[in-house]
């Protein structure tokens, strides 16, 4: 069953005293996927349908009997000013167009303007109104630090502001039919934030996951269009692709900066037109499914190298998402440190260990490349090797040892830098500074710090007595 989802959230008021006029117009729109309309031939009714329905877009004829469009227009602009307007008037006047501009239209067209420019220019106006609405969710939920559906959000365990920040970022696009795109590093939790962001979506049809990477064009294009029986060699039967799966619900998109360049112009055609063709067929289909995509690669730059097409990144990042990395958010260490402990012990039959009080300071001095991933994958191996009470410390030690033998450049996004203008610090300011840094992050934990800065401890008692003798 093909889950029919009205387009857009808000409905679009199609006014015109003609009613062949409304329902060649409607057809016009169900086939570009604008499919949440709403008919009226009588304009003496549109302040009290403005009123009884939740409508964001109205699509206006300015010769009608009763009451004239231009005095609708001025009505909807004093009483809803939050509906945008656009007129679709037989008349072909710049002075009817500028008046009605001046009234407050959003665009004006006349009725003989072709089809796909006419529907371009709603798109148009729905996209301002999703985005409005969007931002003023957004405010809301920011304003009152409010969530309003916590539970989709259980799987991620977090107290990190950014991330909350993201969720109610989330909730606000809930409803839009616009791509998301998410980055961030590999493991920051890219596929959780996707589901969580389908959840919210209300969407009753399925999240389709697949992942790009490696797919060459045909193989994209099978995947998700689908072919029609004798395509190509081979196919015997004809296969639904995975938009068609997705109906109703979400296709999400891992990995999409490995897609290639002849796949991209696919990609762009179905998010422009909502439509695409099965291998092999000449009748277009038309998408019922929302793009979520992700990418733990630098997606800006790729574009800016020519990697990326420019258009299609623009269309992808209508709503996007940035992940922090663990290292950013060091606050969920203590609670993701508890959480994958009770998993691993509850998956191996264990009971769950205590850990020395050091621990979570020394992961905190890590940079955790593989992110979350490493972090969970690091508790299950420590957990499976543990035998006593209490979790050695040693599964953990050698984590300091591979940073140490890091370059700072590969864990470090903004390099030391000095101010040109001041005088270069000593050796020994440098030694006595970076001493009480290590003894910072370390909470003076001297064993710890002396890790840190790749001494012995009593190298550091040593250098420690020598910058504060009076301790
Ligand atoms: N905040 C979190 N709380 C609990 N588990 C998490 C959290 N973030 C990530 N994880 C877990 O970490 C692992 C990696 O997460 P996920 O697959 O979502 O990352 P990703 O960013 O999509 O990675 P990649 O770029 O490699 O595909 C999963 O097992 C996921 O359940």
């Amino acid at each position: 069953m093909i889950n029919q989802t009205l387009y857009p959230e808000f409905g679009v008021l199609l006014v015109d005293d003609e009613a062949s006029f409304l329902r060649s117009l409607s057809i016009t729109l169900e086939r570009a996927g604008i499919n949440h309309l709403y008919r009226c031939d009588d304009s003496r009714q549109v302040i009290s349908l403005l009123q009884t329905h939740h409508i964001g877009l109205v699509l206006l004829d300015l010769t009608m009997p009763h009451i004239a469009g231009q005095q609708v227009l001025q009505m909807i602009a004093e009483q809803h000013p939050e509906i945008a307007v656009i007129i679709i008037s037989g008349l072909n006047q710049v002075e009817s167009a500028v008046e009605s501009l001046k009234l407050g239209a959003f665009d004006y067209f006349v009725k003989t303007t072709e089809e796909d420019r006419l529907t371009e220019g709603i798109r148009r106006a729905i996209r301002m109104q999703e985005l409005r609405l969007e931002n003023q969710a957004l405010t809301q939920r920011m304003m009152h630090n409010h969530l309003e559906h916590p539970g989709v959000f259980d799987d991620i365990v977090t107290r990190s502001p950014q991330m909350r920040a993201i969720f109610q970022y989330l909730e606000s696009i809930a409803h839009s039919n616009q791509p998301v795109l998410i980055c961030g590093e590999s493991g920051t939790g890219k596929e959780l934030i996707a589901k969580a962001a389908h959840d919210l979506s209300g969407r009753n049809g399925p999240l389709v996951t697949v992942n790009i990477a490696g797919l060459d064009d045909n193989v994209f294009a099978d995947t998700l269009f689908g072919h029609q029986r004798g395509a190509f060699t081979g196919a015997d039967r004809s296969r639904a692709g995975l938009i068609e799966e997705a109906a109703g619900g979400t296709l999400f998109l891992d990995e999409i900066g490995d897609l290639s360049m002849a796949s991209q112009v696919k990609l762009l055609r179905l998010l422009q037109e909502g439509e695409y063709y099965p291998l092999g067929s000449d009748r277009p289909k038309r998408s019922q499914a929302r793009i979520i995509v992700a990418t733990h690669q630098n997606l800006q730059q790729h574009q800016q190298d020519g990697r990326f097409r420019r258009d299609l990144y623009y269309r992808l990042c209508i709503h996007q998402v940035m992940l922090p990395a663990l290292r950013q958010r060091k606050e969920d260490l203590p609670l993701l440190l508890d959480h994958f402990l009770t998993q691993a012990a509850k998956e191996m039959s264990k009971n769950v260990p205590s850990y020395p009080a050091e621990l979570p300071l020394l992961l905190s001095n890590y940079h955790f490349p593989g992110n979350i991933r490493e972090l969970r994958a690091l508790i299950f191996d420590a957990l499976s090797r543990h035998r006593s009470h209490m979790l050695s410390l040693e599964s953990f030690r050698h984590l300091l040892e591979q940073d140490a033998e890091l370059p700072v450049s590969a864990c470090e996004e903004v390099p030391v830098q000095f101010n040109p203008e001041q005088p270069l610090p000593t050796l020994a300011m440098m030694d006595s500074l970076l001493v009480e840094e290590a003894l910072r992050r370390a909470d003076n934990n001297q064993s710890m710090a002396a890790r840190l800065l790749g001494i012995s401890q009593p190298a550091l008692s040593k250098r420690l007595k020598k910058n504060r003798p009076d301790q």
